[in-house]
């Protein structure tokens, strides 16, 4: 690797994510007690934009479930913002693949009900929602339902619902992970330009590595399952990016070459074992 473009980790005074040696077993009927992430040590700064990739399987969203709040670590430290995670934290935006839209309410009602449901009134809440309609470039659809919509709109409807509430902290776990390769791109670029000047840390989960690069400031590469942190590469490419343009430099290929060097052997490791067959 290039040693120059490393940046190194981050103080734990100004990180919004910091697991230490972070663990988390479960214990099935039919696997008895099982350890799906061990020793996990990551520290994620406040604006950073981090990718996690690693094999099929290996606890990629385990990770991002202690951060969330929704399991607790068996082992290690968590904690968010300067604070143990215990219940969730506050401040949190969640995108996963499969969308949060209810399909019994338009866009307008679907983008307003995260700030309803924290207890901003029904004008402003309206109000904002229409703001945020007009920024994910859903103007003049407020009346429609989701199953009314393509992929890409109902995307673009979930990112409003995630920044409408303006999280310092955003969890994203493959939230493209469905979309057709052009759609994909364009709402990666889309992601970056409502990130941009958030402030939001960010945590990406993806299996794409052009996707995993071109988003990122860093790329944490997990090993095969237990998965601990096994790489963490920094991406020194300039920003405002735009997908299209950055995946064919010089740079962004050896950045690809260098993550895929790193990712491959766990790949190997976890196919050996017949995983890709659960994938
Ligand atoms: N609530 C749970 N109870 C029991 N086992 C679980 C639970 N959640 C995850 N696991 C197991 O932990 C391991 C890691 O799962 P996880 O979903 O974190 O992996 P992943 O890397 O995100 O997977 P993928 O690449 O398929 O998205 C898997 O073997 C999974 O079956």
């Amino acid at each position: 690797m290039n040693s120059q473009i490393r940046r190194p980790e981050p103080d734990d005074a100004e990180a919004a994510i910091v697991l230490r040696r972070a663990t988390k077993r479960f214990t099935t009927r039919d696997r008895g007690a099982f350890t799906a992430i061990v020793d996990v040590d990551l520290q994620v700064r406040a604006g950073e934009f981090v990718t996690i990739v690693g094999p099929t399987g290996c606890g990629k969203s385990t990770t991002l479930s202690l951060v969330s709040g929704l399991e607790a670590a068996s082992a290690g430290e968590v904690s968010v913002n300067g604070r143990p995670v215990s219940g969730i934290p506050d401040g949190v935006g969640y995108m996963f693949q499969t969308d949060a839209t209810l399909p019994w309410k338009n866009v307008l009602d679907n983008i307003a009900i995260g700030l309803r449901y924290r207890g901003v009134g029904k004008s402003e809440a309206v109000e904002r929602a229409r703001d945020w309609i007009g920024r994910v470039g859903l103007t003049g659809f407020e009346d429609r339902y989701p199953h009314q919509l393509s992929g890409g709109m109902r995307k673009r409807v979930a990112m409003a619902q995630t920044l409408i509430t303006e999280p310092s902290l955003l969890l994203m776990d493959e939230p493209f992970g469905a979309l057709d390769v052009q759609t994909r791109e364009l709402m990666q670029d889309e992601l970056l330009r409502l990130w941009s000047g958030s402030g939001a840390a960010v945590v990406f989960v993806t299996h794409d590595l052009t996707e995993a690069i071109a988003l990122a400031d860093r790329v944490v590469v997990m090993t095969a399952g237990p998965a601990t942190v096994k790489d963490s590469i920094p991406v020194d490419l300039p920003r405002p990016r735009k997908v299209e343009e950055i995946r064919l430099t010089p740079e962004f290929i050896e950045l690809y070459k260098r993550v895929w060097d790193s990712l491959r052997e766990e790949v190997e490791i976890t196919r050996a074992r017949g995983a890709s067959n659960v994938a």
